[in-house]
């Protein structure tokens, strides 16, 4: 009673202030913090909820205290898919976490690693450049994006597809989307633990064990596989997991589960994020055909009609560097990041923030704030031409990786795979809206979810140039 809280707006009994996410939270949430500031608390069902609106106050909670708010909360949707929440992206702050961070780092995303990959990444838009070609007049890029991002990533990371037939394939497509679908809702049993008996009885709760199921199967077969062949000479990272199980200097042993958790989790983070940001980069370029003009221009201008793009050129694509910018400030792909907690009692500015409470940092409502960006709600991606803002973490009102101990380890893989595709999308094809469609008539509206795609799919007439 005698704390001094950050303002709360007016709650419920009982729900607290659960009615006011809405459909997207991250909207609800910036409407909310127009009324009530940048930092809020909200009380969501039995869960004080501290929400972070403004590059000052992300600076606070991620720089200034991230040793308080490196934890993860517990969610009983990644309790159950991730075998008891040991993948990397939501496990507790702690040992397991630092050792899953090293070997990951140390044996797939560090700028060598993602190097040594790139005949991987060529020889995947290769087969996305045919596929484009030879189909039928409409393309569905979401679809394919999302087909080529996982090849990539599965290929990086098991030595081959994750999905051996089309039938599995659309298995995984659809766990994946409805666990992102799930991850992101707040769901009765996280905010209610009183309660958690009856989230055993919903519909939700069903599709949460399907989900599981699929992600089971597909990942035991992989570790069988892995076991059956035993690559020792050429040894990819799921083996090298493997092989720790056996070395006597190991300094961390994980369990045939935590590997599971631990790859499938990999999978998802880069496939989702990867894929939707060259969606809406695609999307915002049809409804802006003068960027579209621009970008184009440059990148046929440095490829000189060669057929593929190379990773090197795209070292000299400053604009198209710029577009990707400007899509990540204006559809970050997880608006409000992955949620944290804080481990102990503490203090922003002169506010009291309680030991657990969770932690909402909108990144898509600082990537709009008004106060940093001119006309931020226009996508202009010369904002981002001659300064140095960038998202690696050092400029808080631009923070589509987050910032900090839990930042993303992928952004080098991730930049690496959207410049390529987008580059080569853009140099072999003019693209169009199909029938009489303009630009403007393209629907920008977004989907729920952890993770932010597009409403409905990106379908585009795709004209070859050569
Ligand atoms: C455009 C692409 C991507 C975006 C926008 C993105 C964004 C994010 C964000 C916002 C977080 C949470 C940061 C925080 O809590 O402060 C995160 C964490 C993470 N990301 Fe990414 N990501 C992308 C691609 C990737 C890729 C390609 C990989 C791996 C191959 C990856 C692996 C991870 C992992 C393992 C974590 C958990 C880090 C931790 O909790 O310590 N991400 N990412």
């Amino acid at each position: 009673k005698n704390s001094n809280h950050p303002p709360s707006p007016p709650k419920l009994p009982i729900i607290g202030n659960l009615h006011q996410l809405g459909y997207l939270p991250h909207q609800s949430l910036r409407s909310l913090s127009l009324k009530h500031g940048p930092l809020m608390l909200l009380q969501i069902g039995r869960i004080p909820t501290l929400v972070v609106s403004s590059p000052e106050m992300a600076e606070q909670v991620m720089k200034m205290k991230d040793h308080i708010f490196a934890n993860r909360p517990k969610i009983k949707i990644m309790d159950k898919i991730c075998y008891g929440q040991k993948n990397m992206s939501f496990s507790q702050y702690g040992e397991y976490w630092r050792q899953a961070k090293k070997v990951i780092i140390l044996h797939l995303l560090s700028n060598k690693k993602v190097q040594s990959i790139q005949p991987i990444r060529d020889d995947e838009v290769t087969l996305l450049l045919r596929r484009i070609s030879t189909s039928s007049s409409l393309v569905n890029l979401s679809e394919m994006l999302s087909d080529t991002t996982s090849n990539i990533v599965s290929r990086a990371i098991l030595g081959k597809y994750l999905a051996s037939d089309k039938k599995r394939n659309n298995e995984f497509h659809y766990a994946l989307n409805k666990g992102m679908e799930l991850i992101g809702e707040f769901r009765v049993e996280d905010f209610f633990p009183s309660l958690a008996w009856i989230g055993k009885f919903t519909k939700s709760n069903d599709l949460v064990n399907e989900v599981f199921k699929i992600i089971d199967g597909l990942s035991s077969a992989v570790i069988d596989d892995h076991v059956a062949l035993d690559k020792a000479e050429k040894p990819d990272f799921v083996d090298v997991l493997l092989h720790l199980q056996e070395d006597p200097n190991a300094d961390f042993i994980f369990t045939r589960d935590e590997i599971k958790a631990i790859f499938m989790d990999l999978i998802a983070a880069a496939t989702d994020t990867s894929y939707i940001t060259i969606e809406w980069a695609m999307a915002e370029l049809i409804h802006n055909p003068e960027a579209m003009r621009k970008v184009q221009e440059e990148v046929r201008g440095i490829a000189e009609k060669k057929s593929m793009v190379e990773q090197h050129d795209t070292n000299k694509m400053y604009y198209l560097k710029a577009v990707v910018k400007e899509v990540l400030r204006l559809h970050p792909p997880a608006p409000l990041l992955l949620p944290r907690e804080s481990m102990e009692d503490t203090k922003i500015l002169d506010y009291d923030i309680p030991k657990k409470c969770r932690v909402i940092i909108n990144a898509w409502a600082i990537g709009r704030h008004p106060d940093y960006w001119e006309m931020p709600e226009k996508f202009q991606p010369e904002r981002f031409l001659n300064n140095s803002i960038d998202y690696k973490g050092h400029d808080f009102q631009f923070i589509p990786f987050g910032v900090g101990r839990r930042a993303c380890p992928g952004i080098a893989f991730a930049i690496a795979t959207i410049e390529l595709l987008l580059s080569n999308l853009l140099n072999h094809f003019d693209w169009k809206l199909p029938g009489e469609l303009r630009g403007e008539d393209l629907n920008m509206d977004e989907a729920p979810g952890l993770t932010t795609r597009r409403k409905t799919s990106l379908v585009l007439i795709a004209e070859p140039q050569w």
